[in-house]
């Protein structure tokens, strides 16, 4: 590739010297700039039915520190990226590693030992278990470490302690959310994957959701974000990936593709003329 002599930079400051369209386009480049990921995707298939492939040569990588997001139409595949970074679908070709280890196709119980944590979209807590029971479920390979943890969560979320006996059934969907994410941070996770966490609430809540997300990551935890809330989702992570029918449409910094009149196009819609938050 010609372009910068990248041999000295760092990959933060290699992503900031680099367009959407040469990421997209050169495999090579996220090779290079993938190389000391925390979290990575190499050229990854995955799918759910024998035959049908939903994820065609997938390539994502995060850095120590990021947000990154993963933005596309319904449909996409960005859900099923993220099930299958953390095992719940086998990778049928390709390679995802963690700190450099191959964890291709490791479960899902092995990687939150390693310090993945995930948060499905629906079905996230547990009804019929108090908001504690809910956090105990997160730690419960570690109980001796449940107080400290709670600690930090609730710092994070104070509501989660001071309604620490009420059942999780009786919260609101963004109480849950809280809930959900306080879970799976229980385990001290490096990495933080989260699907759909503003879907179904109000915009008070989505607002809320995504600043306890900066918070979240402030704490240094590295988050990857699955977003149906595109332009908001853009708006807080460092970097971003469009995917669209399970490939890798374009990649750029939140900032780049939030403002890439492409972007804006085709994947932005209507909400791209809307009032931002800051
Ligand atoms: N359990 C499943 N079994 C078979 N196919 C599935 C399953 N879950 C999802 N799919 C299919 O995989 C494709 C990608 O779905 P996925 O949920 O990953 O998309 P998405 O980008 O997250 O979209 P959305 O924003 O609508 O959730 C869709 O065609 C969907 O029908």
């Amino acid at each position: 590739m010609s372009g910068p002599d990248m041999s000295k930079s760092t990959p933060a400051q290699r992503n900031k010297q680099l367009t959407h369209a040469e990421l997209a386009a050169t495999p090579e480049v996220h090779r290079e700039q993938a190389v000391n990921a925390l979290l990575r995707a190499d050229d990854i298939t995955a799918g759910y039915l024998p035959g049908i492939n939903i994820l065609e040569e997938c390539n994502f990588y995060l850095d120590d520190g990021e947000i990154v997001g993963i933005i596309g139409p319904n449909g996409a595949g960005k859900s099923t990226l993220l099930k299958t970074l953390f095992g719940l679908i086998p990778v049928r070709v390709g390679a995802v590693s963690l700190r450099g280890e191959n964890i291709t196709s490791a479960k899902a119980h092995v990687l939150v030992t390693k310090g993945v944590g995930y948060v499905p979209q629906t079905l996230n807590v547990f009804p019929a278990l108090t908001i504690e029971e809910n956090l105990e479920m997160g730690i419960y390979l570690r109980p001796k470490k449940f107080n400290e943890r709670f600690e930090f969560v609730s710092e994070l979320f104070p509501l989660l302690a001071e309604r620490r006996k009420v059942k999780a059934g009786a919260l609101s969907g963004g109480e849950r959310q809280m809930v959900a994410m306080g879970r799976a941070l229980m385990m001290e996770p490096s990495v933080l994957l989260l699907d759909e966490p503003s879907a179904g609430l109000s915009p008070m809540f989505q607002d809320e959701v995504f600043i306890r997300i900066k918070k979240i990551n402030a704490t240094g935890v590295s988050v990857i974000l699955v977003e149906q809330n595109a332009r908001r989702c853009l708006q807080i992570c460092d970097r971003g990936y469009v995917l669209d029918q399970g490939r890798n449409a374009y990649t750029d910094t939140g900032l780049n593709l939030a403002n890439d009149p492409k972007i804006i196009e085709l994947y932005l819609g209507t909400l791209a003329g809307s009032s931002e938050k800051k």
